[in-house]
């Protein structure tokens, strides 16, 4: 199910971009999951931000098993709970609570816990934490924060998101703290609704080259 990822540290290591994608239709995410590996994506964290989502994760996770379905937009602790019965391989949170962080402790899921600030960074390493989103990226400090974030406390690695493009992903790549990047643009709102895989194929190719 999780393909091998089992820790945080390995979802960092499995795309140099992680597609981030809001369905409005399940019947969506298989032919994108099927676009994205073909694109050389092995990885799709689908949004729990619509009522499609989680019939959606089930769709991928029992018709795409070759591809490491996440759950994103985790911002309540039976999210987590939801998500891992749908099927997810692991779990992404915007920002965190200790209760969202213990229900997804509850899950045995790896997860990617959201923070924008060096004290959250702290209180999540506290936690023995190693892996976190730095999300909202580019709104949070960008390129910048990290890179000072990785003078004080160089054990923490990140999954930047948020405002990040196919254009400023390298920079973000480039930093030694920095595992993969997070982005919606693999998954744009109008080839789904189009079909247009062949678009979401050419811009996994083009993506997973970033690494
Ligand atoms: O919904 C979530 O789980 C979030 O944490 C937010 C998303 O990761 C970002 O909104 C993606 O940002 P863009 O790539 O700029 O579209």
């Amino acid at each position: 199910m999780t393909n091998g990822a089992t820790t945080g540290a390995d979802l960092l290591a499995l795309s140099p971009v992680i597609p981030v994608v809001v369905v409005d239709d399940a019947d969506h995410a298989v032919p994108l999951a099927r676009a994205l590996l073909r694109g050389g994506v092995r990885v799709i964290e689908l949004t729990l931000r619509t009522p499609a989502a989680l019939a959606a994760i089930e769709n991928v996770a029992r018709e795409v098993p070759e591809i490491v379905i996440g759950a994103g937009t985790v911002t309540a602790p039976e999210h987590a709970e939801q998500a891992a019965k749908a099927g997810a391989a692991f779990l992404v949170t915007p920002g965190t609570t200790d209760r969202v962080l213990d229900a997804a402790d509850a899950t045995g899921l790896p997860y990617l816990p959201g923070a924008a600030t060096v004290s959250e960074v702290m209180r999540l390493a506290e936690r023995g934490l190693t892996a976190l989103k730095f999300f909202p990226a580019e709104a949070a400090g960008g390129v910048d924060y990290l890179k000072s974030i990785g003078g004080p406390i160089p054990h923490i690695r990140f999954c930047p998101t948020g405002g990040i493009t196919p254009q400023t992903a390298p920079s973000y790549l480039a930093l030694p703290n920095v595992g993969c990047v997070g982005g919606s643009w693999l998954a744009p709102k109008d080839a789904l609704q189009a079909g247009d895989w062949n678009r979401v194929e050419t811009l996994a190719r083009e993506a997973a080259r970033l690494g």
